[in-house]
């Protein structure tokens, strides 16, 4: 049985934490305006992310992973709970969020892959109503294509580029951005095994070199748990049911028991998407910021 620790009666709001967590996430329901009165994508979504958290998102198809990270990204309006990044409500998309798809078409076609970058940087400048020269601009774009494994490809546009290759460009370009939070929804899933696991270590080393807080939806149980310091687990009722942190776990057994808990959750347990009283908030998961064991 997991031991209420301080840090978990903080996480629960029954001590005063002065400093805000990065990401907040407290009973968050999401709802599609086409979908039956009372039904919901997600529901009762908690958990709380502190700076350089990893956390990966696992879960069943259709049980609203996306929904999810796009409701914290500001897309999607959110029905029930809230969503706080260092303590501001998010209501709209903003830059302290920043989105990685799948889809490799996420940059200008018209420039090259550094000026995409370079466009980035000056979004956060401007953002942060710092200075930087358009010379600096262009060699701080350069060191994050070479951080991404681009060296020295920088004239190159995204019609020269590789699937794989664009998708380090997206990376590269977030990590320009350098959001608060980034939210990253399967960037991964369309690449060739080799290149994936690449990515998936430059990411890694990028996420703990800069601190940056990061939560990650895949479908791919071994990137879940090397990806992540926290792995959250869905029911197919779209809600929490369990929230693992990696360190505390042998990462084959862990890796093992996420299998067996995914192939569970595949059927609609109790409480699924169609609470029965369609004015009632969903039911909250009541794992706000703590781990639940499984041992
Ligand atoms: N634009 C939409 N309009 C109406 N319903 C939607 C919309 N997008 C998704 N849904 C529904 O919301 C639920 C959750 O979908 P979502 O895409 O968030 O699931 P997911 O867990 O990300 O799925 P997958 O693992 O297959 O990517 C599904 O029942 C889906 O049909």
């Amino acid at each position: 049985m997991a031991m209420i620790t301080p840090e978990r009666l903080l996480a629960a709001g029954t001590m005063t934490d002065p400093t805000p967590p990065k990401l907040l996430v407290d009973g968050l329901a999401v709802r599609y305006e086409s979908a039956a009165p009372g039904q919901y994508a997600c529901q009762g979504i908690e958990f709380r992310l502190e700076p350089g958290d990893r956390l990966t998102v696992l879960g069943p198809t259709g049980c609203g992973k996306s929904t999810m990270l796009k409701a914290i990204a500001g897309y999607l309006p959110i029905a029930a709970g809230r969503v706080e990044v260092s303590g501001r409500a998010v209501s709209a998309p903003g830059q302290d969020r920043f989105v990685m798809f799948q889809e490799f078409d996420q940059l200008f076609p018209w420039q090259t892959i550094r000026s995409n970058i370079v466009y980035a940087l000056k979004a956060r400048t401007k953002r942060r109503s710092e200075k930087m020269r358009a010379s600096e601009m262009s060699t701080r774009a350069d060191e994050l294509l070479s951080m991404v494994g681009l060296a020295g490809r920088g004239d190159l546009y995204p019609g020269e580029c590789s699937g794989g290759m664009k998708q380090r460009v997206a990376l590269a370009r977030a990590l320009a951005i350098s959001p608060e939070v980034l939210l990253l929804d399967e960037p991964f899933g369309a690449l060739d095994a080799q290149t994936r696991r690449r990515l998936q270590e430059q990411l890694l080393g990028l996420c703990e070199r800069l601190d940056t807080t990061i939560l990650f939806v895949t479908h791919d149980i071994p990137e879940a748990v090397m990806i992540g310091n926290r792995i959250m687990m869905m029911s197919a009722a779209g809600r929490v049911t369990n929230i693992y942190e990696a360190e505390n776990h042998d990462q084959v057994a862990l890796e093992e028991h996420l299998r067996d808990e995914l192939r569970s959750n595949q059927t609609r347990g109790p409480g699924a998407q169609n609470p029965t009283d369609a004015s009632a908030p969903p039911k909250r998961a009541g794992l706000l910021g703590w781990a639940k064991g499984w041992r």
